[in-house]
């Protein structure tokens, strides 16, 4: 049986009654607001915003209102087993943190890399690295002590500079590659064009490139001695506009697992499948990229369908174990916490996002014991009511 993750219930109520209250908010309303508090302004409205008038990035949570987990009695479900086998991988849960460039200014130090690395360390949940960190990748995962992490990748133009960035999370140990696709380009975001604080932002994170001898080969002068040079040809090689002509060499570039994120057709699921991909990441970037799209909960289904057994990450609007226990019942292999975890970090570095991350399996295993679903087996499509 894997951990008893309700358990962490027990913990705060002894706490509790020993007159410890606890530090950190127990829902995610209150963690928004105590975050906005906690973060410079910039970074607030950098991570809390999104494309648009924000409707897609609303419309991905409320989605999991519109679904309802049926309750079973006489299951006897005393015992819970939340742990998968995802890309080689053994996890304790159904659960990891998706990327987030730029979180490193999350933390005070502006180390939250390393901050969130340790918090994977400690829980067992995977964190999967952002391109975009104050540290870089190397010193990412040398915090991940027992767990496997993953490396997401934004594709540069530049394709040995490409090469060189998955060569070197091969070398770091990480376990997978996730390469994001619906970000070559960034949206729309009112709260980012408003303070126009976003290109300072993005500059302090480039430590992944920085340290990069393919891209130091590029410049005329060190980034050390002229960091605007450096800033200035990332804004160059950032984005790259693939096409399914370039899978086959995304493909080359690794033995390891790679997983192609932001995939919401079942189309490209099958295209992606035939490419010789070996996870599908259902999300659409928590809304930040494109206004007027459908919740990345709506598209979960008809992926599930079109991966026909390949494993099928997800993440956009999860805010609760709630929510965890829908998405997997719909048929994601794991689950991606996105700005839940950022927020933790805002208030409380690593103990506040092994809080988090703590407070969401609890919930999610006590709603598995309340409704007599045991194991993640027993969550199908079959499990859950759409309420119209
Ligand atoms: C501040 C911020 C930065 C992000 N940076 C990245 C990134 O570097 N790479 C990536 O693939 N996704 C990035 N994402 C998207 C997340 O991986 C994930 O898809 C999204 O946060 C899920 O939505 P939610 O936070 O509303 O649950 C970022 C999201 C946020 C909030
Ligand atoms: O803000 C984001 O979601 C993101 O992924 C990104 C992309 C480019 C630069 C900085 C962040």
């Amino acid at each position: 049986m894997g951990q008893p993750f309700g358990s962490y219930q027990n913990e705060i109520y002894l706490n509790g009654l020993g007159g410890v209250l606890p530090r950190f908010p127990m829902g995610f309303a209150e963690l928004e607001e105590r975050a906005q508090a906690a973060l410079p302004p910039s970074v607030w409205s950098y991570v809390a915003g999104g494309a648009g008038d924000e409707r897609t990035q609303r419309a991905n949570a409320t989605a999991f209102e519109r679904w309802g987990l049926v309750p079973r009695m006489f299951v006897g479900a005393a015992e819970r087993d939340l742990s998968v086998e995802l890309f080689g991988m053994r996890l304790p849960a159904p659960v990891f943190m998706a990327p987030i460039g730029v979180i490193g200014l999350c933390a005070q130090d502006r180390h939250g890399d390393l901050a969130t690395a340790r918090a994977a360390a400690r829980t067992g949940v995977p964190m999967v690295a952002s391109t975009l960190t104050v540290d870089p990748m190397e010193q990412v995962a040398a915090e991940f002590g027992d767990t496997p992490g993953l490396f997401q990748l934004y594709t540069p133009t530049d394709r040995e500079l490409a090469a060189s960035l998955v060569h070197r999370a091969e070398k770091a140990g990480y376990r997978g590659i996730v390469v994001t696709l619906d970000t070559w380009i960034t949206g729309w975001r009112p709260r980012d064009l408003a303070t126009a604080n976003f290109p300072q932002l993005r500059g302090h994170c480039l430590a992944d490139y920085t340290s990069d001898p393919v891209f130091r080969a590029r410049l005329a002068r060190s980034p050390e001695e002229d960091p605007q040079s450096a800033v200035l040809l990332w804004t160059q090689i950032f984005g790259n506009p693939l096409t399914w002509d370039d899978l086959p060499w995304l493909r080359s570039l690794t033995d390891l697992p790679l997983i192609v994120k932001g995939i919401c057709h079942p189309e490209d699921v099958r295209r992606a499948k035939d490419g010789g991909v070996d996870g599908i990441y259902c999300s659409n970037h928590g809304g930040r990229q494109a206004n007027g799209g459908l919740p990345a909960l709506d598209a979960l289904p008809g992926v599930v369908e079109a991966a026909d057994g390949l494993p099928v990450l997800f993440d956009s609007g999860v805010r609760s174990g709630a929510d965890i226990v829908k998405a997997v019942a719909l048929g994601a292999s794991a689950v991606g916490i996105g700005r839940p975890y950022a927020y933790g970090l805002a208030l409380g570095g690593t103990d506040g996002i092994v809080h988090v991350l703590r407070s969401l399996l609890a919930e999610a295993d006590l709603i598995m014991a309340v409704d007599g679903y045991p194991t993640l087996a027993d969550l199908t499509p079959e499990s859950l009511r759409h309420l119209g």
